[in-house]
């Protein structure tokens, strides 16, 4: 499904939640759905936290990572640049609060993000966890447009 995934016009990228170039990582595969950006990711084995659940750190990885790349999205959409993202629009993480509603049973959950406000350099991002389709954690994101790093 080449040019399906966000992270695909997002490369070179290293990053450990999103670089689709970073062997070691979460290696999350983002896309649009409607207007939300969605993504299904399954745990490995060793990433648990409470015994036969997920490690809440990863949690938070996921919907950091999916969050900041779903805001990266919509700020290409809005600007034209759907197909091939501008490689000069670029964002990090200012802020992220996480509610942890329900342990995350150890296979497939699915993230569902959404841009909930947009404010200058300033995107707020809300993002669920769903396992079986109930709500396990959620989360607010914001990121926050910079001149490129690196
Ligand atoms: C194409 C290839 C690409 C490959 C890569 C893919 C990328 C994927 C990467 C994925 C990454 C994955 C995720 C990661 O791991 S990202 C890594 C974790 N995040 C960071 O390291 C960020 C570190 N912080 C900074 O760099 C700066 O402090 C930032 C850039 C955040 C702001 O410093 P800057 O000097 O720019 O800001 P400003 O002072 O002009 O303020 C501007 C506005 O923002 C507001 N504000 C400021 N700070 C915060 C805050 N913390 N919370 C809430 N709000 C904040 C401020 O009030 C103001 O609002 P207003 O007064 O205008 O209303």
């Amino acid at each position: 499904m080449t040019g399906t995934y966000i992270q695909e016009k997002l490369r070179p990228n290293h990053c450990f939640g999103c670089g689709l170039d970073n062997p070691y990582g979460l290696q999350i595969h983002s896309f649009w759905e409607g207007d939300e950006v969605v993504c299904r990711w399954t745990p490995k084995h060793y990433m648990t936290g409470p015994p036969n659940f997920l490690y809440g750190g990863i949690s938070a990885s996921l919907i950091d990572c999916h969050s900041v790349n779903a805001a990266v999205a919509y700020a290409n959409r809005q600007a034209g640049h759907e197909e091939a993202f501008d490689p000069e629009l670029f964002m990090v993480t200012g802020t992220m609060t996480i509610k942890y509603h329900k342990p995350v049973p150890m296979h497939e959950v699915e993230l569902r993000a959404r841009i909930a406000k947009v404010e200058g350099r300033k995107y707020l991002v809300h993002t669920d966890i769903l396992s079986n389709g109930e709500r396990c954690v959620s989360g607010e994101v914001l990121a926050i447009r910079i001149a490129r790093m690196g």
